[in-house]
């Protein structure tokens, strides 16, 4: 029986992520090759222009390049005495399909997949510390929800305790239940027991506010686990997982929660950066005509983002294949932000039997999605081992917070900030909503 390349563990989206994820040993990053016919090549498009010996280049140093990804070199902390391979030759990249813009700005784009613009190097060395230490210290502050909300009382300013008492114990919430939360809490967890359904939820722009407002109202939020122990500070910030900026996004429904009538402001200096990135494409060049074409004339003067998330990943983390469609506009751009160590990003199209397309995303990047774009899958096989830019070293000069921060991304962490705008401009609140 042959498998079915639309079933989802079997599909090329599936078999590239399994072979990005694939680490032979714990420690040892063996790549090996995959079909092309199952995935492209990965591109590589902020690495820098000299080669086959690029200076300054950690990714390269790391023993990792754009073309191959079987690393000819292991990272140096690998690297084993008398084992070491010849670097080779950095292939050339092959540009097959990859339109490049000239950004108003005066920057470089690239349309790596349709609607999907890549701005290497978008933010320099310190707007991305500084973006860093703010994902740490502020977007981490309450009201923004954190992953780690539902089984810990994590301290109100979970950074500073980082830096000023990073082996305090948190206890977590299943501490403070009584027997007959327990004993509740356990025949839930029984119940729901074995892998979770992957849910495939409709599209919130096909829903309408008021059905997804509706299917809401009923979630009371995820069971604490009973299993887990006290934990350090500095032990739970390396399990932070994602924090919410601005509406309040719900795991488990994968819709937004509209029963607060005001959503959590949304940080203004990203939002900024977020409108001169939709101002500075020429966006008449990606969308090329075409019947479906989005709104895009409007977005220059009218994109807000509204929602996003921020993902803090661990070396070992990955961010399974997905399609954010919980947005009510469901074209508008999403625009992503990319922090500390390299990752391979795979980018799909509507369906997981294509074969997605592997692009290195370093620190610095802003990737945007939009258009039929926003309906593409996409998700993070793997964070590259070694490939953390030289100035997240701590310096001379550096705050004791932009140290600590430094510390937290040296441990193998990337971060991801992203945008993205719920309510199109205009949209009026059904008038049910008065009462
Ligand atoms: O980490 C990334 O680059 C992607 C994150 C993402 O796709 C998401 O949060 O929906
Ligand atoms: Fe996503």
């Amino acid at each position: 029986m042959t498998a079915d390349p639309n079933d989802t563990a079997h599909s090329a989206f599936r078999l590239a992520e399994k072979h990005f994820k694939n680490r032979a040993t714990p420690d040892f990053p063996a790549l090996k090759d995959l079909p092309l016919s199952l995935c492209a090549p990965v591109l590589d498009l902020s690495r820098p222009a000299h080669q086959p010996q690029p200076l300054n280049d950690e990714v390269w140093d790391a023993g990792w390049w754009g073309a191959s990804y079987a690393p000819a070199v292991p990272p140096p902390r690998f690297r084993r005495k008398g084992k070491e391979r010849a670097r080779g030759e950095r292939p050339e990249q092959d540009l097959a399909g990859v339109a490049m813009l000239q950004l108003k700005d005066g920057r470089a784009g690239y349309v790596v997949a349709e609607g999907c613009i890549l701005i290497p190097g978008y933010l320099a060395p310190p707007a991305q510390e500084a973006l860093l230490l703010t994902a740490l210290a502020e977007y981490t502050l309450p009201p923004n929800p954190l992953s780690l909300d539902t089984h810990y009382r994590v301290p109100p300013d979970l950074f500073a305790a980082y830096l000023s008492e990073p082996d305090t114990l948190i206890a977590p919430r299943h501490y403070e239940f009584d027997e007959a939360q327990r004993i509740q809490l356990e025949a839930a967890s029984k119940a729901t027991k074995g892998p979770r359904p992957l849910i495939e939820t409709a599209p919130a722009a096909t829903l309408g506010y008021d059905e997804v407002k509706r299917r809401n109202a009923t979630w009371t939020g995820d069971a604490a686990s009973l299993k887990l122990g006290s934990k350090s500070v500095a032990a739970l910030i390396k399990e932070l997982r994602w924090a919410n900026l601005g509406w309040v996004y719900q795991w488990s429904t994968k819709s937004y929660d509209f029963s607060t009538e005001t959503p959590i402001p949304f940080p203004v200096p990203m939002k900024d950066m977020c409108r001169a990135v939709v101002a500075s494409v020429p966006w008449a060049e990606v969308f090329t005509a075409d019947e479906e074409e989005p709104d895009w004339q409007a977005w220059e003067k009218d994109y807000e983002p509204d929602t996003g998330i921020v993902n803090y990943y661990q070396l070992k983390d990955t961010l399974m294949a997905h399609v954010d469609r919980s947005e009510l506009d469901p074209s508008r751009p999403l625009i992503s932000v990319s922090l500390g160590h390299a990752c391979i990003f795979l980018l799909g199209t509507s369906s997981r039997a294509d074969p997605p397309r592997p692009v290195l995303l370093r620190s610095g990047d802003v990737l945007v999605m939009s258009g039929r774009g926003r309906q593409a899958y996409h998700g993070v096989p793997r964070i590259l081992e070694g490939t953390l830019p030289a100035h997240f070293q701590e310096r001379e000069g550096d705050s004791e917070a932009m140290k600590g921060a430094k510390r937290w991304v040296q441990a193998g962490a990337r971060v991801n900030v992203n945008a993205r705008q719920v309510f199109p401009p205009g949209f009026k609140m059904p008038a049910a909503e008065v009462n």
